[in-house]
């Protein structure tokens, strides 16, 4: 399974979503995204979950991060795309539980899935 998600930064922070209760790490903080459709480009991907669950409007600008995990029922490979909001519209809760704004020297303060860690390690590196 290919899962994109979305480095969204805006005036120095970094935008996390909370998974809904009922869902795979459910009142897990993350990158928002999703799964990849058959046949779908990754990228596509990213901002057509980020439409979807938060009704942002995105442009992937690079990848910033690629992670492999295997969970007990299911192997992840993670792709992080660096993101810029491409509308001022608001983050709204459609399929997220909650947002934040992180600054990245907070990020510990919410618990991520554990292919994040990486990721978040060159967040907090200033990268
Ligand atoms: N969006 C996102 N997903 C992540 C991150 N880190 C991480 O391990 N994942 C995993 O990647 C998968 C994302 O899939 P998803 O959100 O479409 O859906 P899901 O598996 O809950 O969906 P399902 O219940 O329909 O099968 C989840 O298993 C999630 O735990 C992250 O930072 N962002």
């Amino acid at each position: 399974m290919i899962v994109a998600a979305a480095v969204v930064k805006r005036e120095g922070r970094v935008l996390l979503t909370r998974r809904l209760q009922g869902t795979h790490l459910a009142g897990f903080w993350e990158f928002p995204g999703g799964k990849v459709e058959e046949g779908e480009d990754p990228e596509a991907a990213v901002v057509r979950e980020c439409r979807e669950e938060c009704a942002i409007d995105l442009e992937v600008v690079d990848v910033i991060e690629v992670a492999f995990h295997r969970y007990e029922r299911k192997d992840v490979l993670l792709l992080f795309y660096e993101c810029r909001l491409a509308s001022d519209r608001e983050v709204q809760h459609l399929g997220v539980a909650e947002h934040a704004w992180v600054l990245p020297s907070q990020l510990r303060d919410y618990p991520l899935p554990p292919p994040d860690e990486r990721l978040v390690r060159k967040l907090q590196a200033g990268r």
